[in-house]
């Protein structure tokens, strides 16, 4: 078991990178705590799966270490790293049996045998696998395999952490749900460190205590699904988690706040200052559609808006509207009051976020 740190942390596929987008993750530090629960979320090609293959060593960063407690392990490979990695599609033998797969990593490592069985009875159990363990793995269906695959990697109880890519993508959705929460189990029962790298916001927010959002090359937010949801970071955070994403602006900034077309908004003043200070020409406010005020009213707080559509989401609504000339969003509740074509609009200065060139200015009281 090992606190995993990333010092300096770079990586280019290119030979004579030029620019920054030439790398798959920008210069960088991180650690992840021994025993976290972690979650590495972001789009297609973010550098998600280059994070986790330089973690475990199978791939070598182009700058800056990996340290696993106070030990550089950059010349390690994965197996003297002890690391076990769980991959999108299942890593089996096809001709062993379901408890000789489960049993290999332990006779890997020379376990004696008397303590082999009654572990992987255990990992069985937990995974639900006791009544396969007798068959040839080839014999299974692709959800047993891939929990096979899991099991090869939860087996050991010595490693120093396991990464998780993708690893519920062949698994049918009925038990996509049960394994996230097996890993969960798995987790607090034996206090491993658990990376687990997704796309989808909901499988990270299940999982994870803490997610690491990256953007680009960069972990542009490491924190808590709530922290993530109401207080993005960064403007790819505000609009890649919940659903819609995050309602933004591009505003300039006046004496008297922050100015959208000919609307003036009002803004907590700390912001305001920074924002008057800041020479930068991308200035945004950001709001998410559940913290939008709609009044039933029209009222001295509220703007006019003209309502495009409000769609019908089971418990709650989605109010599209323009907002001068941007189409926002705002939740209604389920037994809010529908408005027509006019609703009176405010948004509340403590969910109101100001970002300068994306990245989220922090108010006086954080
Ligand atoms: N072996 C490689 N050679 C060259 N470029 C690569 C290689 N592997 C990844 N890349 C590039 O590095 C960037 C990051 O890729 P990476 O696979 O780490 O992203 P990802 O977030 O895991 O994406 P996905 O969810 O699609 O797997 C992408 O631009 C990708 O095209």
């Amino acid at each position: 078991m090992a606190e995993i740190t990333l010092s300096s942390l770079a990586h280019t596929y290119e030979t004579n990178p030029s620019s920054p987008e030439d790398y798959a993750i920008r210069k960088m530090d991180h650690v992840w705590h021994q025993g976290g629960a972690y979650a590495l979320l972001g789009p297609s090609g973010c550098g998600k799966s280059t994070m986790l293959n330089i973690i475990s060593g199978l791939l070598q960063p182009s700058e800056g270490d990996v340290i696993f407690d106070s030990r550089i392990v950059n010349d390690l490979s994965p197996e003297e790293r002890n690391i076990a990695q769980v991959f999108q599609f299942p890593v089996v033998y096809d001709t062993m049996t379901v408890f000789e797969n489960l049993a290999f990593p332990l006779r890997n490592i020379k376990t004696p045998a008397h303590k082999i069985a009654p572990r992987v009875h255990e990992v069985a159990e937990i995974l639900e696998l006791t009544s396969v363990l007798k068959r040839k793995a080839k014999n299974l269906n692709a959800d047993e395999k891939q929990k096979v695959s899991m099991g090869r990697g939860l087996v050991r109880d010595d490693v120093s952490a396991i990464l998780f890519d993708e690893p519920l993508t062949v698994i049918d959705p009925q038990l996509k749900w049960k394994l996230r929460r097996k890993l969960k189990q798995i987790h607090e029962q034996f206090n491993i460190t658990m990376i687990y790298v997704t796309h989808d916001q909901l499988e990270a927010s299940t999982f994870a205590e803490k997610i690491a959002v990256m953007y680009e090359g960069k972990m542009v937010q490491f924190g808590s699904p709530r922290e993530l949801f109401e207080r993005p970071a960064h403007t790819f955070v505000g609009f890649f988690i919940g659903s819609p994403g995050m309602n933004f602006l591009e505003v300039a900034i006046t004496d008297s706040g922050a100015q959208y077309g000919d609307i003036a908004i009002p803004i907590n003043p700390h912001q305001h200052a920074i924002a008057k200070a800041s020479d930068s020409g991308n200035i945004k406010l950001g709001i998410r559609p559940e913290f939008v005020h709609v009044w039933d009213d029209k009222n001295d707080e509220a703007f006019e808006v003209n309502v495009k559509d409000v769609e019908d989401l089971g418990t709650y609504r989605i109010m599209s509207f323009y907002f001068g000339d941007s189409l926002l969003r705002a939740r209604l509740h389920e037994d809010q009051r529908v408005p027509q074509k006019k609703a009176y609009v405010s948004f509340p200065e403590q969910w109101l976020t100001l970002y300068i060139d994306e990245y989220r200015v922090e108010v006086g009281n954080e």
